[in-house]
């Protein structure tokens, strides 16, 4: 019988901190059966439907984030951050974690805070070459902080730096489908080449535009699509579809549960060049197009894409270029095999394996004090 092991974790908002969370709750499971885990997120925020659907029980904060346009409305905020740590302090006091982890985003703020102070170890995880505020916040009070890129004591104290990469969840990688099974299971042609479109997490206007002005050129093509439209821009797109009339050769949806089954689907991936989605792209070698994001944080989807593309490992355009350029690019790109296998052996090698598991290790030492 293993020994007793509780554990919480907190964070999300967005899937680029959601999933590397569950990915590292299974690779805690995976190895200690009998290891209770509990999820601390952000009330309203992606992760309280989605930790649930990974079958993890999750408790949700009041927090936000601070209005940096509207001043005033932070007095609410304060009050928020307050009424989050107080409720905190009880979920830590009932379910007495061994060790905390935090992947970014508000919820890990309070919940590692509370930890900290009650002298539980704290393990962070940055997904991103550079590193969110919350977790920069937290660095002093972690005693080991996870990252995926070089260069991260720019943020962090050196010696509590462990490099092991971003988790990936484990049905991402070891999806056993054929590509045929997996383009009917999009309901699509299985024997047509196939180019899938995400927008991260929740969507991307950039890359939703870049389809949705040129639906002729889309229909018209000898190649198959599946675009992932995020749940905001959803019924926007799906209206210009429907107005512009059938096209066969297009799947559209809000969100894609079965991540495995659409790259498994697709001969290439035009996507956002957020720090999951790469780590994803890299461990599966899948050949793709980023467009990064102009509006995170010091320009990090930028950092993060020119890795890989400057180790012709991914093909880069530019936000403001994808309207006119993005599925010139995907349809030459789509057309061309041997292209298309060297971009695929480029990114493989770039990929860090083994990073939930390495992660859980160190939750796990931290927890029992090794
Ligand atoms: C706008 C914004 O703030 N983006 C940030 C956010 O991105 P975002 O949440 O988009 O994160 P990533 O691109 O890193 O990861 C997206 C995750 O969602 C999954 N997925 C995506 C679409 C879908 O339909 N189904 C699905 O399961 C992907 O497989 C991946 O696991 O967090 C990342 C990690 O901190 C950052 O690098 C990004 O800059």
């Amino acid at each position: 019988m293993d020994k007793e092991l509780r554990i919480i974790i907190s964070g999300g908002g967005t899937g680029g901190h959601i999933f590397p969370a569950i990915s590292i709750a299974n690779a805690i499971k995976a190895k200690h059966p009998n290891a209770k885990i509990l999820f601390v997120g952000a009330l309203g925020r992606m992760e309280m439907h989605r930790v649930p659907a990974a079958g993890y029980e999750i408790k949700g904060l009041p927090i936000c984030g601070f209005d940096r346009k509207h001043l005033l409305k932070n007095v609410a905020v304060l009050f928020k951050i307050w009424k989050s740590q107080y409720i905190a302090k009880k979920i830590v006091k009932q379910f007495k974690p061994m060790a905390a982890v935090g992947v970014g985003g508000y919820a890990s703020g309070p919940t590692l805070n509370v930890c900290a102070s009650k002298g539980i170890p704290c393990l962070i995880q940055e997904q991103n070459s550079y590193a969110g505020v919350t977790n920069k916040l937290l660095a002093k009070k972690a005693s080991k902080i996870c990252v995926a890129y070089d260069g991260m004591e720019r943020f962090f104290p050196a010696e509590k730096i462990v490099k092991t990469g971003n988790p990936v969840r484990q049905n991402v990688l070891d999806n056993t489908m054929t590509k045929e099974e997996a383009r009917k299971s999009f309901g699509l042609n299985p024997d047509k080449k196939t180019v899938l479109l995400v927008g991260g997490s929740l969507g991307a206007r950039t890359v939703n535009e870049s389809m949705k002005q040129h639906l002729d050129i889309v229909k018209n093509a000898d190649v198959q699509f599946i675009w992932q439209t995020g749940k905001y821009y959803n019924e926007e797109m799906n209206q210009a579809v429907k107005a512009f009339g059938d096209i066969p050769n297009l799947k559209v949806l809000d969100f894609i549960s079965d991540m495995g089954a659409a790259y498994k689907a697709a001969d290439l991936v035009i996507s956002r060049a957020g720090a999951s989605s790469i780590s994803e792209f890299c461990l599966i070698g899948k050949p793709v197009i980023l467009v990064p994001s102009p509006n995170v944080a010091e320009d990090h989807q930028t950092k993060n894409a020119m890795a890989l593309v400057n180790k012709d490992a991914a093909i880069y355009v530019k936000d403001a270029d994808a309207p006119h350029e993005l599925l010139h690019t995907a349809l030459q790109t789509v057309g061309n095999d041997s292209k298309l296998a060297s971009l695929s052996e480029n990114i493989k090698a770039l990929g860090l394996k083994n990073s939930a598991d390495v992660i859980a290790d160190e939750v796990v030492k931290l927890a029992w004090g090794e």
